[in-house]
């Protein structure tokens, strides 16, 4: 971790040579297009190659800025010296880093036996964080797929990478639970799709009402699961630890 934060460039200019910051020069972009930026929002069409080393030397500056105002002493406390540029590396190139980054590759497979058979995968992980104190969310997601004959086949991986990219970003746990619904729905085209979550908010533990067992349950269900009371109930049935239903 050492050697990368020290090969990182943390001279180079955070702005374009116009003077504009580069967080501003994309923005523009997003604005003229009329497209929306929410936290929870993935913006790499707007995003060129290049640009992303300088928003990272922007955000450094601009946490040197917040860490100055907390009045830390960076220049002679040893252990926040590199902060600024941790912190900044850690939101662009790690935990948000489903903003900026184009979605997982998807290797598709025709559906050529014409499965119609319920298949559940999970637990997956999942680590993001609120778009409110952008405290970590730690939880855990079930997905159960009832194909047809046209339903592309994914690779069971790719949920879990499906999940990694919308969850890296600030997110609520109810509007990410439906852009994770929607994404799976376009790429695989199922019958039914259903995706439970459980989350432990450290909003709510770490500080705030410090709430330390409290979690989120939430689900999605789409098609066939929505109309077939018994397919619901088979795949509640079927995830480990929690009761049919
Ligand atoms: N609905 C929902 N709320 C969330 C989620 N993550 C965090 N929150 C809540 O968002 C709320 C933000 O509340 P505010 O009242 O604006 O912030 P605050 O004054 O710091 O509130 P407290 O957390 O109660 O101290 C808190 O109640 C959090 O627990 C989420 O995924 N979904």
């Amino acid at each position: 971790m050492f050697t990368d934060l020290a090969s990182t460039s943390a001279t180079a200019p955070a702005a374009t040579p116009e003077g504009a910051p580069i967080s501003t020069v994309i923005r523009r972009r997003l604005q003229g297009a009329g497209q929306r930026f929410h936290a929870n929002d993935n913006i790499a069409d707007f995003i060129e190659p290049g640009e992303l080393a300088q928003l990272l030397d922007e955000v450094t500056e601009k946490m040197q800025g917040v860490l100055d105002s907390l009045i830390i002493d960076t220049e002679n406390d040893h252990n926040t010296r590199d902060t600024a540029r941790r912190v900044a590396k850690m939101y662009v190139k790690e935990v948000f880093k489903g903003r900026y980054v184009q979605p997982p590759v998807l290797t598709e497979f025709p559906n050529a036996e014409h499965l119609n058979e319920l298949m559940i995968v999970g637990p997956i992980t999942v680590r993001s964080a609120c778009s409110h104190h952008l405290c970590p969310v730690i939880g855990k997601l079930w997905v159960g797929i009832l194909p047809n004959k046209h339903s592309n086949v994914i690779g069971l991986s790719k949920y879990a990478r499906l999940v990694d990219w919308v969850m890296g970003r600030p997110q609520i746990q109810e509007e990410a639970i439906v852009q994770l619904a929607d994404i799976i729905m376009e790429k695989t085209r199922p019958d039914g799709l259903a995706v439970v979550m459980e989350c432990s908010h450290f909003c709510m533990s770490w500080r705030g009402v410090r709430e330390m067992d409290s979690k989120m349950l939430n689900s999605v269900m789409r098609g066939a699961f929505l109309k077939d009371p018994n397919l619901r109930r088979e795949f509640l049935s079927l995830i480990p630890g929690r009761q049919g239903g």
